[in-house]
């Protein structure tokens, strides 16, 4: 059995990234949210791209204050007859002792290096005209947005592997790019095998007549997480459907993965028993199988193999057990950085996301397998509080709804008592 430490890197190890040669295309920024960045994208332009004013207010020479030794009751500046607000009024030039109006956003006229604000200034009528009167004193350059200040032209702006989110997908957008370069999303199979199984679908078109399902059978819920989970995870989620515990149907239907997808997902069938078939009928498709169990609660039978394709990279397969709670734990545990990787993305994505969180119950675990105990986080002045769900059960797909955080004990870690700190994994 392997470690969970041991099964991510191997599965880690068995990941070929995407690349920007044969894996890539261009799309509109608009479809580009949660996309990966193919190549590095580099400023076409300075930003900001001049001068420009961070407050309403004045533009001024700051040289003309220190001529004045700063002293703010001597400082007048004459008002320049136009003000400047954003899109108007550009490239004016600042006369001498002169303040202009202007506003946030506008470009700076020439001859001024400095924005006073207008709440710390006071305009007064003498019999020679209108004057401006300093409140404050400003430092040299305050409120000004400096060219270039942000980006200079031909800097990275965003490397590749970046994953686009809003922040990112403006700042392409301020660079005047309306494509980008991404990175395909991966393609994932999923299949759901079991005899207990009826498909979502097929209970809908015949739920008119009882509404129940026959004596044994359950909905194959599976699927449905699991095509979930796998669009969250930014790829392209093909639910193959459900499928009996029978070899040649399951045959058929993995064969159907192995050509349409770069990643296949399956759930049940790899325990023990007699209709466990999953493994073996990966080897009889000529899959290498890399891992048959690990050593994680809930999960244990976690199978881990790749099934060569010709002029294609190793399709990477995981054959999950059938218990939900268990599907996922893996899936969040191993596959997610899984898909993230063979996306391209940056190797901080590759892993989950760990914190030290205080428990609000004791929690308790049998020590044999790395323990992952589903529940909330909540943070409290700041400190984060891992609250535990009640039953951890690996069938139990209803304890585990809204899970947002789950707490991991290490091998041989029993107990953990309430206040002390444990280890989250953050979802
Ligand atoms: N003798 C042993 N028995 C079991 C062991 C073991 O070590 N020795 N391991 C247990 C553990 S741990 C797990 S986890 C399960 C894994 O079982 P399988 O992967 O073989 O999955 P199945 O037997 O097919 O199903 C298990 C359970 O999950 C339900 N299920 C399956 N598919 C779905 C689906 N798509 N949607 C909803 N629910 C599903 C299924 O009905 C079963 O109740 O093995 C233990 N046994
Ligand atoms: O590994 Mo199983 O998932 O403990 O129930
Ligand atoms: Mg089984």
């Amino acid at each position: 059995m392997l470690s969970v430490a041991e099964a991510e890197k191997i599965i880690l190890n068995l990941i070929h990234p995407f690349n920007s040669e044969q894996d890539s295309e261009l799309i509109e920024i608009s479809q580009g949210l949660q996309r990966i960045l193919a190549t590095d994208i580099y400023s076409n332009w300075d930003l900001p791209h001049w001068h420009s004013a961070a407050m309403d207010g004045y533009a001024l020479h700051y040289a003309d204050l220190v001529d004045l030794e700063l002293n703010l009751e001597a400082c007048q500046f004459a008002i320049a007859p136009t003000a400047i607000a954003a899109g108007h009024n550009n490239q004016l030039t600042l006369g001498n002792r002169e303040a202009m109006r202007i506003f946030t956003g506008g470009m700076m006229p020439l001859g001024a290096d400095t924005v006073i604000m207008q709440e710390d200034t006071e305009v007064v009528m003498t019999e020679a005209g209108k004057f401006l009167k300093l409140k404050a004193k400003p430092t040299q350059g305050e409120y000004v947005r400096r060219q270039g200040e942000y980006i200079k032209a031909g800097d990275k702006l965003l490397g590749a592997g970046t994953r686009l989110g809003a922040t990112e997908i403006g700042a392409i957008a301020a660079i005047g790019q309306s494509q980008v370069q991404v990175l395909r999303q991966p393609k994932v199979a999923i299949i759901s095998t079991g005899d207990e199984l009826v498909s979502l679908a097929s209970f809908a078109k015949t739920a008119h007549h009882h509404g129940t399902l026959a004596s044994g059978q359950i909905i194959d819920s599976n699927l449905h997480a699991l095509a979930a989970l796998v669009t969250q995870a930014g790829a392209i989620a093909i639910p193959l459907g459900t499928v009996a515990d029978d070899r040649q149907a399951m045959r058929e239907l993995f064969q159907r993965a192995i050509a349409e997808a770069d990643l296949i997902i399956s759930s049940g069938g790899v325990s023990v028993g007699d209709y466990d078939h999953v493994e073996q009928l990966l080897e009889s498709l000529g899959a290498d199988i890399h891992g048959r169990s690990v050593a994680i609660k809930p999960g244990k039978p976690l199978t881990v193999a790749t099934i060569s394709k010709p002029a294609h990279r190793p399709i990477i397969c995981f054959g999950l057990p059938g218990n939900p709670a268990s599907a996922m734990i893996c899936f969040w545990r191993f596959i997610r950085g899984a898909i993230a990787k063979l996306n391209g993305a940056n190797p901080r994505e590759w892993v989950p996301q760990f914190i030290q969180a205080h428990t609000t119950q004791d929690l308790h675990s049998q020590g044999r397998r790395e323990t992952y105990l589903w529940g909330e986080l909540t943070y409290v002045k700041g400190k984060p509080l891992f609250a535990p769900k009640q039953n951890y059960s690996s069938g139990n797909l209803v304890s585990i709804t809204s899970t947002k955080a789950i707490a991991v004990m290490r091998v041989h870690q029993t107990y953990v008592p309430q206040g002390d700190q444990v280890l989250v994994m953050v979802i």
